[in-house]
This record gives C-alpha cells, sequence and structure tokens, in this order.
C-alpha cells in the first residue's frame, strides 16, 4: 500500500510550499468584497460592519475567520484591510513567542490598522494575556523587570482590529473567543462557485477553459478553492503537453484521473481511510485514535485535513463511539454494506 502523507496530497487544503507564489500571487487573489466569489453569509456581513466603520470613522470590530484550510481566510483579511482603506499587518501564532514581540507589533500600528494573526490558536497563554486588555481596552499591561523590581506600566494603543484565523476554534480558549465582535464561519464552496472560481483562475493563467471542463475540475476541488487552483494548474499542464487547444470535460478528466483524484475528489488517502473502516472495522464504530495509528498519521492530520470533507460529503458520521461509515460511502467503495449496518446509529 503506498502511504501518502497528507502533505503530499495534491487534494489537501492545507498550504504547501508550491502555494505560496499563487497564494501570494497580487493577479490571482480577489481584492475586493465583490471579486470574492461564494461565502455569501460572510460577505454580507462584513460588508455591513465595513460600512459601519467607515461611516463612524472609527477602527471596526475584532474579526474571526475560522473554518477548514484554503478556504479564504487569509484572502478575506486582505480585502478586509483593503476596503477598509488601512495598514495590513500580518503574523501568526507561532510566531510570536514572547509577550514583548506582541507588545513590539501593537505598539507600531497605526489608528484603525488591521493586525492580522494567523494560527491564533497557536498563542501562548502569556501572550494572550497581553492580548485580552489590547483587545478590550486598547491598553498594554507590561511587566517591567523581574523579582521585587518588577513594576506593572500601562501604554495606550491606537484602536486598531484585529482579525484572527484558525482552522481549529476549539481550541481557542474562552477568553479570547469572547474578545472577537464577529465571528466569521467559512464552509466548504459549492460546485456552482468553484465552477466560477475556475473560470476566473483559468482566464487569468491565460488558459483555454469551456464550461464542463471547469466543472469537472470544481467537482473534484473539496469543495477548496485552494485545491481547485492546485488542480487547474495541474490540468493546464496536461492539457499543453497534450496539446489540447482547450480545456474540455474529457481533457480535465483524463488529467484528474492521472492525479488519482476521483469523482469526489478524494484521493488515495481518502480511499484508504474509507476502505479501512470498511474492511477492518465492519463500517465501524471505530475510534479515531484506532485509525491514525492504523493509517500511520497524526490524530491532528486525520481530524482537520482528512475527516472534514468526508463528514460534509456525508460519507462519515461521528458517533460518540468513533467514526462510521455512512452508506454513500458503501457505494462509492463499490462494496456491499453489512446486513446490520448502523446498528450503532440509534446510540443503542
Ligand atoms: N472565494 C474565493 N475566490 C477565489 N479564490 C479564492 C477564494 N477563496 C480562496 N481563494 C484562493 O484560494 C487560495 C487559498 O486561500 P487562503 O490562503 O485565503 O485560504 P486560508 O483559509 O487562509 O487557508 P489556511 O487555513 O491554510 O491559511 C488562495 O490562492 C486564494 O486566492
Ligand atoms: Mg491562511
Amino acid at each position: 500500500m503506498s502511504s501518502t502523507a497528507p502533505e503530499d496530497r495534491i487534494i489537501d487544503g492545507e498550504r504547501r510550499p508550491e502555494d505560496a507564489r499563487v497564494d501570494a500571487d497580487a493577479a490571482l487573489r480577489p481584492k475586493r468584497l465583490s471579486d470574492f466569489v461564494g461565502q455569501r453569509q460572510a460577505k454580507d456581513n462584513l460588508s455591513v460592519f465595513v460600512e459601519a466603520a467607515a461611516r463612524r470613522g472609527q477602527a471596526m470590530d475584532h474579526v474571526l475567520f475560522h473554518g477548514p484550510p484554503g478556504l479564504g481566510k487569509t484572502t478575506l483579511a486582505h480585502i478586509v484591510a483593503n476596503e477598509l482603506g488601512v495598514n495590513f499587518r500580518a503574523t501568526s501564532g507561532p510566531v510570536i513567542t514572547k509577550a514583548g514581540d506582541l507588545a513590539a507589533l501593537l505598539t507600531n500600528l497605526e489608528e484603525k490598522d488591521v493586525l492580522f494573526i494567523d494560527e491564533i490558536h497557536r498563542l501562548s497563554p502569556a501572550v494572550e494575556e497581553v492580548l485580552y486588555p489590547a483587545m478590550e481596552d486598547f491598553e498594554l499591561d507590561l511587566m517591567i523587570g523581574e523579582g521585587p523590581s518588577a513594576r506593572s506600566v500601562k501604554i495606550d494603543l491606537p484602536r486598531f482590529t484585529l482579525i484572527g484565523a484558525t482552522t481549529r476554534s476549539g481550541l481557542l480558549s474562552k477568553p479570547l473567543l469572547d474578545r472577537f465582535g464577529i465571528p466569521v464561519r467559512l464552509d466548504f464552496y459549492d460546485e456552482n462557485e468553484l465552477t466560477q472560481i475556475v473560470t476566473r483562475g483559468a482566464g487569468k493563467l491565460g488558459a483555454e477553459m469551456a464550461e464542463g471542463g471547469a466543472r469537472e475540475i470544481a467537482r473534484r476541488s473539496r469543495g477548496t478553492p485552494r485545491v481547485a487552483g492546485r488542480l487547474l494548474r495541474r490540468v493546464c499542464d496536461v492539457a499543453l503537453v497534450e496539446d489540447a487547444a482547450i480545456i474540455d470535460r474529457e481533457v480535465a478528466d483524463r488529467a484528474l484521473t492521472r492525479l488519482e483524484v476521483d469523482t469526489l475528489g478524494l484521493d488515495v488517502l481518502d480511499r484508504r481511510y474509507l476502505r479501512l473502516i470498511a474492511e477492518h472495522f465492519g463500517g465501524g464504530p471505530v475510534g479515531v485514535e484506532t485509525i491514525a495509528a492504523s493509517l500511520a498519521e497524526a490524530r491532528d492530520a486525520v481530524e482537520d485535513v482528512i475527516e472534514p470533507f468526508l463528514l460534509q460529503q456525508g460519507l462519515i458520521q461521528r458517533t460518540p463511539r468513533g467514526r462510521l461509515l455512512a452508506p454513500r460511502a458503501w457505494t462509492h467503495l463499490g462494496l456491499q454494506a453489512p446486513n446490520n449496518p448502523g446498528q450503532d446509529l440509534f446510540g443503542k
């Protein structure tokens, strides 16, 4: 059995080094809310808050973007700063190791600026402590010195907007969560939205794309724009080598099949996950620890990278006793479900 590390998968939404160029590519990344496809509710809300802030002439309330990787959290953070017409300063949870690092960032902000903290669930508790009064009262409480001579000083900060992003909002402490006035959850995109994104992306890459080709790529992109962008580039490569003048459904299908991305957008690792539960655990329920160990993957990777899409697609279910294969997964694998499927479904 070939072992595909999560970071090697073409269809995982997680950011990879090769994406850096494209993610950061100013031409590909939508810059205005109106260019941003999908996430209708998030966009509607944000546009109201942006306008209200502009009318009041004040900093916008703090925003938390949460949801699976590659759905547009960083993109939206840039867009918000852009729409507000303010500076965008970016950092990330693991980079801020000391309270002083955060203090330095905060004191360098200008009035109404956006401070973006990616992977905000990875802030250390000591750094979080500094963040609370900064978010709430725009004050910095710093301890200077150590031991008996230590004293605390308060520094006023400009009113700023903190934008946090996380794939794991469950790991955020309650006090931190409570300080975000505008929590925004991003969800997987539907096929039409991704078709639009692929079509637009093909235009920017200068590729001839038929509607059927765009739709085929969209269908197999796991509801994730980053995956759509990645598949698009690979399909374009194949089309180039094949001398295909236009990318239609057949060209896209051939290319994606060659990349082992199946009709639901599942790859080798997803199918291994599903087969494992089907063939070794009779369809489940089986605990996530057991699954992770059997796949030789980290539990985090299983929960954050593999499962969200399988759950969203109704291929698996989460029960108190573990993961259970849904009827759709049996059909997709071309396997017969056991006679008493789902006997645990009703919490017996
Ligand atoms: N709605 C969208 N329309 C067009 N392109 C999009 C959209 N959302 C995301 N993208 C593109 O998908 C890629 C990933 O987006 P982004 O980096 O914002 O995701 P993310 O949610 O921050 O991911 P991560 O959790 O890994 O940080 C980028 O190339 C971005 O341009
Ligand atoms: Mg991001």
